[in-house]
């Protein structure tokens, strides 16, 4: 008797969705389900290793679908109103629900979606971007972790055949608030529509430094352990990067699309009001992006 394929749905198949779907349907006893909002025939990602393509199935509407065993969510945070009616036809008893997103704040969206022990927090390490519909550019191997719990070690396995270093982490809470400051100090690109090589600037690097040493001193307060050189281990990751290297913010502002502003920046001000804790620097860069979007 043959196996049961694992039924995997992945919804938003940008530049993190398409990659990791793209990686999933290399292997043939995944049966990999492509959820979009935008229509495109196949899958093709330039990846550091050489290109890799995949045809999974592809959908546009939720109808006439059924659960699956895995529900991976890739679109972005401001997208999660629709994304939750793919979830109504895909999430059955036993479906678990990864989300693959950034900042601290991946599950209360769905908590009512799943039992918590079907739910998968995922904190994404993978610089992406997304040339056309099904076309994308890896720019890293990257790497995925989940909390160290039955379900988080289930999703990290998935990926065992990948060269993306999926694992779990002990302490997701510092881990999502580590990935926060990378993606706080990417504000900056954002509002100046410059890649990663401008952190060479003395300028810039200082503004995105002292969105980092907010990020710290909010994380801290919410329990996240993180050290006191973060600031500068942003920076140098920055400077290491790719200097065309775009982040997932800049692309969206580039585009003209809505921003993750809220769950990337809005979060450390949100936050930090609540604990007492300053944040000007996120605080202005909240407000010249909004205001930059009017
Ligand atoms: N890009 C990167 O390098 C990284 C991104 N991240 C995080 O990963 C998450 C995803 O980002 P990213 O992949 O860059 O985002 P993208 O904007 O590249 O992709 C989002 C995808 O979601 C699709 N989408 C939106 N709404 C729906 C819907 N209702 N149903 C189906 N598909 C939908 C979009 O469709 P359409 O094609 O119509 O736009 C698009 O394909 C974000 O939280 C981001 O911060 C984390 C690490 C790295
Ligand atoms: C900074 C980067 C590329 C790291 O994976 C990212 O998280 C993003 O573009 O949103």
């Amino acid at each position: 008797m043959t196996e049961a394929k694992i039924r995997i749905a992945v919804i938003g198949p940008g530049a993190i969705g398409g990659t990791v779907a793209a990686w999933l349907a290399q292997r043939a006893d995944f049966d990999v389900l492509v959820c979009a909002r935008t229509p495109f025939a196949d899958l093709e990602i330039e990846t550091p290793g050489g290109s890799i393509a995949a045809t999974p199935t592809i959908a546009t509407r939720p109808d006439g679908l059924t659960p699956v065993d895995w529900v991976i969510v890739a679109t972005k945070t401001y997208d999660t109103a629709s994304t939750l009616t793919w979830l109504d036809a895909l999430v059955g008893p036993e479906t678990r629900v990864a989300v693959l997103r950034n900042g601290v704040e991946h599950l209360p969206p769905f908590a009512d979606r799943a039992p918590a022990d079907c739910l998968v927090p995922a904190v994404v390490d993978i610089p992406a971007e997304r040339r056309a519909p099904g076309r994308i550019r890896q720019r890293r191997d990257g790497w995925i972790k989940t909390p160290d719990d039955a379900a988080g070690r289930a999703f990290a396995a998935l990926f065992a055949h990948t060269p993306i270093r999926a694992e779990t982490t002990p302490d997701f809470r510092s881990e999502a608030w580590r990935k926060l400051a990378l993606n706080c100090a990417g504000a900056v690109n954002a509002l100046i529509l410059k890649p990663s090589g401008i952190a060479h600037d003395e300028g810039a690097a200082s503004v995105m430094r002292a969105l980092v040493a907010e990020c710290v001193a909010v994380g801290r307060a919410e329990g996240a352990v993180l050290p006191d050189d973060l600031p500068d281990q942003v920076i140098a990751g920055y400077r290491a990067a790719a200097p065309d290297g775009i982040n997932s913010l800049h692309a969206d502002r580039a585009a003209g699309r809505p921003m993750e502003l809220d769950a990337r920046n809005g979060v450390i001000v949100r936050l930090g009001a609540r604990r007492g804790v300053p944040t000007p620097a996120n605080a202005m860069i909240v407000a010249l992006l909004n205001a930059a979007a009017l």
